[in-house]
């Protein structure tokens, strides 16, 4: 029998399957094998899996896959996890840099156990009549919502990621402004089709759209999700946003080997 050595992270909930591919040995288009891997019933459980390659100038490059199988865009709390997994492989030590599907990125470590990353440039927030859009790395709406521990975010997210963005979708992220610089989160994710506990591109996407509909004038917000608070930071300009930096802890949950 096969069995395939993995590795369980969560960034404030947000959590993955991590595989050490450096020798390329997992099958990449084996979409069921990833879908169930991710299963919480058949597999390990997990709204998404990495894969943790070599690069010829880097330190590594990240593969990300949804908790469907398919293969997706910027994962932010994914992308802080697997900086955390290169440094328990020692790839790594206080600094990283690596390439996912949105370019190069940069990430501190912390002692605390807490992972700094550098997210794309952000060149446009589409402000609409009742929500925002932008692409933090992927797609994220955001919607105001005023009393978020009430709302069902799964029945919402899933209707507008169907029916206002088609089927290559959208994530949704509902906030409601806590006072100060402080945010309270919620997400519906695509490719997991349900809430996750707390989404990086998704808490980044609500950062900027916050400022740019002056809900705060600060470069500096802090996001309540229910997985756990994230920090973003970020520096607007004519262009748009840059030196954009996702913050929060990123742990290792166990180890083990599967059968498949
Ligand atoms: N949880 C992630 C986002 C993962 C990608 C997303 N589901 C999509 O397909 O757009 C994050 O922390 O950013």
């Amino acid at each position: 029998m096969k069995t395939i050595t993995f590795y369980k992270y969560q960034g404030t909930g947000n959590d993955f399957v991590i595989l050490d591919n450096r020798d390329l040995h997992f099958d990449k288009t084996n979409t069921k094998l990833i879908e169930k891997l991710c299963d919480r019933k058949f597999g390990i459980g997990a709204d998404g899996l990495m894969l943790l390659e070599n690069h010829d100038t880097l330190d590594f490059t990240m593969v990300y896959y949804n908790a469907d199988g398919n293969e997706s865009s910027m994962c932010g709390n994914g992308g802080r996890c697997l900086v955390s997994f290169a440094q328990h492989l020692g790839i790594v030590k206080d600094t990283a840099s690596f390439e996912a599907t949105d370019g190069l990125h940069h990430a501190h470590l912390f002692d605390n156990g807490e992972v700094s990353l550098q997210m794309t440039d952000v060149p446009v927030v589409q402000v609409f009549d009742g929500h925002i859009f932008t692409n933090t790395g992927s797609p994220h709406h955001v919607q105001l919502t005023d009393n978020i521990d009430h709302t069902d975010v799964f029945t919402q997210g899933r209707h507008l990621r169907n029916d206002l963005y088609g089927k290559e979708g959208a994530n949704i992220n509902f906030v409601e402004p806590q006072g100060g610089n402080v945010f309270k989160v919620r997400t519906y994710e695509r490719g997991v089709e349900d809430e996750t506990l707390s989404c990086g591109t998704g808490v980044t996407a609500v950062a900027l759209a916050m400022h740019s509909t002056q809900q705060t004038q600060n470069n500096e917000v802090s996001l309540l999700t229910p997985g756990g608070t994230l920090k973003v930071k970020y520096q607007p300009s004519p262009q748009g946003y840059t030196d954009i930096w996702l913050t929060g802890p990123a742990t290792q949950v166990f180890k083990g080997a599967i059968a498949v």
